[in-house]
């Protein structure tokens, strides 16, 4: 996908769910839910007011400048070649819209809920990039691993109800419920990833191709389920900062093809659609293709962007079946029409990463 950058892009805020209505079964939040996911909406949602949320933020966030300014064999010692890089600290490793590498961001990833969440050999080998252990820096930030999983643990029971009211919108007006609905899935999978992403300060103004919207990550849209985010901390020297330019950060292309800048509360956790949600809700509920801009201009030297993303995802095994109407990554061949869930991840990197296992 490329779009060239528009001077005209509006700033829109996300539709707000508080946590009190949230976790409520008995209210009816579809409207909320059609207003944020369904074929009019931004294709993202928030929620306020969740208890602990706001220290535990700000303890994982702290820790990614940190963790990126560990020295270099320490990093490469995190890293995990045979998952493809998607256990442990990934930089570099990921390709670009462009084809280029991504040097412009660090991630560290783990399952937050589940340390090794299968021992059967067989499908560690079939599943590297899911079924592998966490690994921890258990001597050069230990910080990291208790953090790392009270953010993730939180988000996904969030996450959860998020999945529980958007599976009573679906199956409004059905006369049977869905059999295989979101929250189950979820529920059921050992397939989450956490990653806490830090994206390296500029060092001049060329390093970034500025006048892109997508000048800090690509335009994508997550494979996943549902992905929480974070709003993310900016920080120079580690010390955070208000960012100085307005137009930087998240943007989405809505349902009707506009290109906006999406903003939300710092207390807040954003969720968005994955394409495994538009999948298996037959088109309900629409996947966000969603990119980051990079600050521009002489105030952005030096500023360094934190932000942690939960993928909320079916377990390897679950099928999937490709209806026709859905549209997935145009450069995915999905012939065979029903693949596991694991299955087409790896079609996915094979795409975004070079080294095979
Ligand atoms: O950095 C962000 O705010 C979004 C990151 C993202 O889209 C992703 O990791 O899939
Ligand atoms: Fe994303």
């Amino acid at each position: 996908m490329s779009r060239s950058s528009e001077s005209t892009v509006p700033t829109v805020g996300t539709v707000t769910v508080s946590y009190s209505e949230l976790k409520e079964s008995n209210i009816d939040l579809s409207g909320k839910i059609e207003q944020g996911f369904g074929p009019n909406g931004l294709g993202i949602l928030s929620v306020k007011d969740v208890p602990g949320y706001s220290a535990l933020r700000q303890n994982l966030l702290g820790l990614a400048p940190r963790l990126a300014g560990l020295p270099e064999e320490v990093k490469r010692e995190l890293e995990d070649e045979h998952s493809r890089y998607n256990f442990g600290w990934s930089h570099g490793k990921e390709k670009l819209e462009s084809g280029k590498l991504d040097m412009l961001k660090g991630s560290f990833y783990a399952n937050p809920l589940q340390d090794v969440p299968t021992t059967n050999s067989f499908e560690i080998q079939r599943y590297p990039w899911y079924c592998g252990s966490n690994i921890w820096p258990r001597n050069s930030l230990p910080e990291l691993e208790g953090a790392f999983k009270a953010l993730g643990n939180l988000m996904f029971e969030v996450g959860l109800m998020v999945a529980y009211h958007c599976d009573q919108y679906v199956s409004k007006g059905k006369k049977q419920p869905e059999k295989q609905n979101l929250e189950k899935i979820l529920l059921g999978s050992r397939c989450h990833k956490g990653r806490l992403l830090y994206y390296f300060p500029a060092q001049d103004s060329t390093t970034h191709d500025n006048d892109s919207i997508s000048s800090w990550c690509g335009w994508h849209t997550d494979h996943g389920s549902l992905t929480g985010l974070t709003r993310a901390i900016f920080s120079r020297n580690s010390v955070e900062v208000a960012c100085p330019d307005s137009g930087a950060g998240l943007y989405i292309q809505t349902r009707s093809g506009q290109i906006v800048k999406v903003v939300y509360g710092e207390d807040e956790i954003a969720y968005q659609i994955g394409e495994t949600t538009a999948v298996l809700s037959r088109g309900s509920l629409c996947a966000t293709p969603h990119c980051v801009r990079a600050p521009q201009g002489e105030e952005a030297r030096g500023l360094e962007r934190s932000t942690f993303a939960l993928f909320m995802q079916p377990d390897w095994d679950q099928k999937l079946t490709f209806p026709k109407e859905v549209t997935s990554h145009e450069d995915v061949s999905l012939s065979d029409n029903v693949l596991t869930f694991g299955e087409y991840t790896e079609k996915l990197l094979n795409i975004y990463y070079d080294t095979k296992p």
